[in-house]
């Protein structure tokens, strides 16, 4: 592709075959003065996995990180476009993020739990939500589903900090299911964790997406084809003078890996460039 093409490149849109839970219209997005993104439509379906995949910097964590709010805590983030959580725009001036966040949950890279008990960091959302419900069957819920359960029950009341890297992840997917989100943010969920561990998880998120709608940002091109129903291949534009992030194809995993459409989604899952 010359420089002008990609200039103008925009994705063919991704036609969902089933239910749009988020639907992801970004127009531009800004750090400052700089172009992040542009020009990427992402449709999340309901109850798959979908895939974000693509070399460094294309802005994979970002659009992610745009489907609940989560960049407003950067105070130069700026998003152009519209984010519509089941027809309704998150993006308008009258809602509450932190209320978006409690429907749509996220896991972070780093296994992150709090400074407290296995016990309370499942509690912690439940209690800032003020739940009135059984806390403990709730707590025990998030954890059978978290897979995680029979490796902790009999020590509920030890610090979180004490268990291996995987089952801190584990339980910070527990912590963020607490509450009963309907869709879970992963952004590279297992680049800390060792292999077995990183298996662990993955087997967990295709039993979560029986229950919960999932996008997981992911470097690793094995793991998006081992859980991804559907993948989106982001690259960065460099024919403006800067590095800014677009949606090259989204598709079917199976078809973006095995047949892609473009020549750029081609080489990059080849190895011709990372
Ligand atoms: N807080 C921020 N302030 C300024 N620029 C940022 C910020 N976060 C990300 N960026 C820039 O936005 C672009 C996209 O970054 P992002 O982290 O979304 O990419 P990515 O595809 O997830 O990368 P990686 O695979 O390396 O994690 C990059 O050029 C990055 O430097």
């Amino acid at each position: 592709m010359n420089a002008t093409a990609e200039a103008l490149f925009v994705a063919e849109p991704y036609q969902p075959t089933d239910d749009v839970v988020i639907d992801c219209q970004v127009d531009k997005i800004f750090y400052g003065d700089f172009l992040a993104v542009r020009d990427s439509t992402v449709p999340i379906e309901k109850k798959k996995i979908t895939g974000f995949i693509g070399p460094s910097g294309c802005g994979k964590s970002t659009v992610l990180r745009s489907l609940n709010r989560m960049n407003d805590l950067i105070s130069v983030f700026r998003f152009q476009g519209s984010v519509m959580y089941h027809g309704q725009d998150i993006y308008a001036k009258k809602v509450d993020p932190v209320v978006v966040r409690r429907y749509i949950g996220m896991v972070f890279q780093q296994p992150n739990p709090f400074s407290m008990s296995i016990f309370d960091n499942v509690a912690f959302g439940l209690r800032l939500n003020r739940y009135k419900g059984d806390i403990e069957e709730r707590v025990e819920r998030a954890l059978q589903r978290a897979a995680l359960w029979k490796e902790v029950k009999d020590k509920l009341k030890n610090s979180g900090l004490s268990l291996s890297g995987g089952q801190q992840q584990r339980l910070c997917i527990a912590r963020a299911i607490a509450t009963e989100p309907d869709v879970l943010l992963m952004d590279e969920p297992c680049s800390a964790l060792d292999p077995i561990a990183t298996r662990q998880v993955e087997e967990l998120m295709l039993e979560l997406k029986e229950n919960y709608t999932l996008a997981l940002v992911t470097h690793n091109m094995q793991q998006a084809t081992r859980v991804a129903d559907t993948t989106a291949f982001f690259s960065v534009d460099i024919s403006q003078g800067g590095r800014t992030g677009y949606l090259v194809e989204m598709g079917p995993t199976r078809q973006v890996f095995e047949d892609p459409r473009e020549q750029l989604t081609k080489e990059y899952i080849s190895g011709e460039f990372s």
